[in-house]
C-alpha cells in the first residue's frame, strides 16, 4: 500500500543541482523531499568532476618535474615508469569516497531532508511517485542531470567502448585509447591518460575545444601534441568495427577526404550530453520539453508553474557550479516567493588540461557578433610573467575584451592555474568593477596573478604613456 508524503519542496535527483537546493531547503525549515535512484552526488562526484580532476592530479604527478629534464627546450613528454595506472585507479577512488559522506543520505537526512532511493516519475501535475511512496508537494525541482549522448556511427554499438560512465573503472593502463570527441572530456581524459602511459589518439569532427577562443584552445591542443596525443580535427567517423580481443578499428575520413583506419585497444566516446528524463512522465505534469532538455523560463520554471528545473537537464550551461548557481534562483523562488532570474551572463569555465584554459564572459568571436568591431581586445603573454617563467610554464596567454562602453565583456586565460587566476574577474564582473579595480591593487611579487594587473594595465597604458601626458610631465618639471 503506497504512503503520500506531504511537502513543501520534492527534488528529483541528487547531483550537483538537487543536493544544492535540498541542503539550502531543509536548512531553511522547509519540508523537504530528495529522491535519487543511483549514486547520491550524481555525475560531479561518481563519473565527472571528480574522477576526472583526481585523474588528471595523479597523471600530473607522473610528469612532475618534466620541465626542467633539459635546460633548453621544456621536455614535456610524459617521465618513463610514470605512476602505476592502478595506483592512479586506486587514488580516484579514495578521493570520491572521501567526499562521499558530505553528499550522503545520512547527511542530507541529518539536516532534515527525507530521502527516497527510488526512480520518481509524475502522477500528475502536483504528485510525483517513487518506489511505494507518493509526494505531494508545494513545488517540484527536476535535477536529473545528463547522460553520454552516443553518436548513430555504423558498428559502434555492436561491441564494447567506454563512456564517462565506465572510464573510472578501469584497473589497468589502455595500450592505445582512442577518444572520440575533442570537447573538455576527451582532452581532459586524452592528457591524463597519455601520462599515465597510453598511447592517445583524439578524434574531433570540428576543431578541439570548438566551443573556447581558438587563441586560448592553441596552447593547450599544442602541448597535447607535444606530450604525444595524436589530434585528428575536422574528421568523419564512418565506421566502427570491434575485434574479438576487445580492441576496435575507427574507420574515418579526414579533413582532406583521405579514408584511413586508426586500431586502439579502447574507445572513449566523449561526443557531448543528452539530457536524462527517461520515465519521468513529464507529459503526465504538463512539462514541456525537446530534445535539448526541459524547457525553462529566466527564473527556471517549466511550463507547468508549480515545477522547477535545474542543472543539466535543462540542456544549457552543463557544469556543476551553474547548476548550483541555478539551484539558488529557484531557493529564492520557490521558498522566498522572490521573483529572482538567472541573470548572470559570467559562465565561467575552466578546462583542467596543463595549460589550463578558464573563461567568463563572451569570447573575443562572440563579443565581435555582438558589438562589431567597437570591441577591443588586450592580450598579456604568460612568457612575460616572471614567476611562470621561474617555473618553466611561459605558455600561453591572458586576454581581454572590452564592449564599446569600455567594460568587461569576457575574459579568458590560457596557462598554469587558470582558473585560479581568472577569480579577482569573477569579482570584477559580478560587482559590475570596471578593469581599474585590478590596477590598483598591489601584486605580490612574483605571482601569476601578477598577470591580471598588467593585462588591465594595458587598458590605461595608451593614455598614461600619451604626448599629451609627457607634455604635461615635462611642463610640471619646470616647478
Ligand atoms: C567527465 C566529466 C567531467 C566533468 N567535469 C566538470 C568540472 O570539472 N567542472 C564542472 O563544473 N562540471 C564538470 N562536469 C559537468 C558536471 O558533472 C555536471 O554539469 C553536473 O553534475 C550537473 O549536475 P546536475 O545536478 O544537473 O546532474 P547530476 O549531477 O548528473 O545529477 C542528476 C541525478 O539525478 C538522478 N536521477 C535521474 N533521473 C532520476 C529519476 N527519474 N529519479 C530519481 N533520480 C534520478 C541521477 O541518478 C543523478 O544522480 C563534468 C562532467 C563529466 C561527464
Ligand atoms: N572542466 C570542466 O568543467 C568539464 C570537463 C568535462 C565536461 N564538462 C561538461 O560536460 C559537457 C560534456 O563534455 P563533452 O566533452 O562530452 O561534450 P562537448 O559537447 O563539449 O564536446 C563534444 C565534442 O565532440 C565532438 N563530436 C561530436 N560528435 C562527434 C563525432 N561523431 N565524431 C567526432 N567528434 C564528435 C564535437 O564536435 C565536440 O567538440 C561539457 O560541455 C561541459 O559542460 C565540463
Amino acid at each position: 500500500m503506497a504512503q503520500t508524503i506531504k511537502a513543501d519542496l520534492c527534488i528529483i535527483g541528487g547531483g550537483s543541482g538537487g543536493l544544492y537546493v535540498a541542503a539550502g531547503a531543509a536548512q531553511l525549515g522547509a519540508r523537504t523531499v530528495l529522491i535519487e535512484r543511483d549514486a547520491m552526488g550524481g555525475d560531479c562526484l561518481n563519473h565527472g568532476c571528480i574522477p576526472s580532476k583526481a585523474l588528471l592530479a595523479a597523471a600530473k604527478s607522473a610528469t612532475a618535474g618534466a620541465a626542467f629534464a633539459d635546460a633548453g627546450a621544456p621536455d614535456t613528454a610524459p617521465r618513463p615508469a610514470p605512476l602505476p595506472f592502478a595506483r592512479a585507479h586506486a587514488h580516484v577512488h579514495e578521493v570520491i569516497a572521501s567526499i562521499a559522506p558530505h553528499d550522503s543520505v545520512e547527511r542530507f537526512e541529518g539536516l532534515g531532508c527525507t530521502v527516497i532511493q527510488a526512480h520518481a516519475r509524475f502522477a500528475d501535475p502536483r504528485t510525483v511517485v517513487a518506489g511505494d511512496t507518493r509526494v505531494r508537494a508545494r513545488r517540484f525541482v527536476v535535477a536529473t542531470g545528463s547522460r553520454p549522448a552516443v553518436p548513430a556511427i555504423p558498428g559502434l554499438d555492436d561491441g564494447p567502448y567506454l563512456t564517462n560512465e565506465t572510464l573510472f573503472d578501469l584497473t589497468a593502463c589502455p595500450e592505445h585509447l582512442i577518444v572520440l570527441g575533442g570537447g573538455p572530456i576527451g582532452v581532459e581524459m586524452a592528457q591524463a591518460h597519455r601520462r599515465l602511459g597510453a598511447r592517445v589518439t583524439v578524434l574531433e569532427a570540428d576543431r578541439a575545444l570548438n566551443r573556447e577562443d581558438p587563441e586560448l584552445a592553441q596552447p593547450v591542443v599544442d602541448r597535447l601534441r607535444a606530450e604525444g596525443v595524436a589530434i585528428h580535427e575536422r574528421v568523419r567517423v564512418d565506421r566502427v568495427d570491434h575485434d574479438r580481443a576487445g580492441g576496435v578499428r575507427v574507420v574515418l575520413t579526414d579533413a582532406d577526404g583521405r579514408s584511413r583506419t586508426i586500431d586502439g585497444s579502447h574507445l572513449l566516446v566523449a561526443t557531448g550530453r543528452r539530457p536524462t528524463l527517461d520515465g519521468l512522465d513529464l507529459e503526465a505534469a504538463g512539462i514541456d520539453h525537446g530534445a535539448e532538455g526541459i524547457r525553462v523560463d529566466a527564473r527556471l520554471r517549466t511550463s507547468n508553474r508549480r515545477v522547477f528545473a535545474i542543472g543539466d537537464c535543462t540542456g544549457g550551461r552543463q557544469f556543476t557550479h551553474m547548476a548550483g548557481y541555478e539551484g539558488g534562483i529557484v531557493i529564492r523562488n520557490a521558498l522566498f516567493r522572490l521573483p529572482a532570474k538567472a541573470t548572470d551572463r559570467s559562465h565561467p569555465r575552466v578546462t583542467y588540461t596543463e595549460p589550463e584554459l578558464a573563461q567568463a564572459g563572451l569570447t573575443e568571436a562572440e563579443a565581435r557578433r555582438l558589438h562589431g568591431d567597437r570591441i577591443r581586445v588586450f592580450r598579456a603573454a604568460m612568457a612575460d610573467n616572471d614567476r611562470a617563467r621561474a617555473e618553466r610554464q611561459g605558455e600561453g596567454l591572458a586576454k581581454l575584451v572590452l564592449d564599446p562602453h569600455g567594460r568587461i565583456a569576457g575574459v579568458g586565460i590560457a596557462g598554469a592555474h587558470a582558473g585560479e587566476l581568472l577569480q579577482p574577474w569573477l569579482v570584477a564582473l559580478s560587482a559590475r568593477l570596471g578593469p581599474k579595480a585590478l590596477t590598483g591593487m598591489i601584486a605580490p611579487y612574483p605571482t601569476l596573478g601578477e598577470i591580471n594587473k598588467r593585462l588591465a594595465g594595458l587598458v590605461y597604458a595608451d593614455r598614461l604613456f600619451s604626448a599629451k601626458t609627457r607634455a604635461l610631465v615635462r611642463l610640471l618639471q619646470k616647478f
